[in-house]
């Protein structure tokens, strides 16, 4: 096993994601991790509810970074306008949009009963 060549993969992916973060939607969906894992934590939730949350943070994160690097892709093989570019980045920040709306959905199942 080349452990050379996993740690400058590993460096890679650290620049990525540092290359990520300064997205602006990247930034948004950090203040909105905080402030998910503050309301669990003043609410108290369960380990499994705490699995659940923490995943779906972490798919959320995944996901706007996979939409980032698509965007760029894009940018990259077609700098003009073509309806195939727009396509497909429409088609990435859908996929990101659907995935935040069912994490809504997940998260008010899991903090509503707590609440009310
Ligand atoms: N090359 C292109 N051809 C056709 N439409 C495009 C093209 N680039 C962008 N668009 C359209 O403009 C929208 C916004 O594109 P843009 O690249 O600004 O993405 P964004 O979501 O604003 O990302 P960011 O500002 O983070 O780079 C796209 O969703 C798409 O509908």
């Amino acid at each position: 096993m080349d452990w050379r060549k996993y740690l400058r993969s590993f460096g890679y992916a650290i620049e990525g994601i540092l290359t990520a973060s300064k997205e602006q939607n990247f930034k948004s969906h950090v203040v909105s991790a905080i402030i998910v894992m503050l309301a669990g934590y003043l609410t108290g939730l369960s380990r499994i509810e705490w699995y659940i949350v923490l995943l779906l943070i972490a798919l959320m994160f995944a996901l706007e970074m996979i939409n980032t690097a698509i965007e760029r892709v894009v940018d990259l093989a077609s700098p003009e306008i073509h309806p195939l570019a727009k396509q497909a980045k429409d088609i990435a920040a859908g996929a990101v949009l659907v995935f935040a709306l069912f994490s809504a959905i997940i998260g008010l199942l899991i903090f509503l009963p707590k609440w009310f």
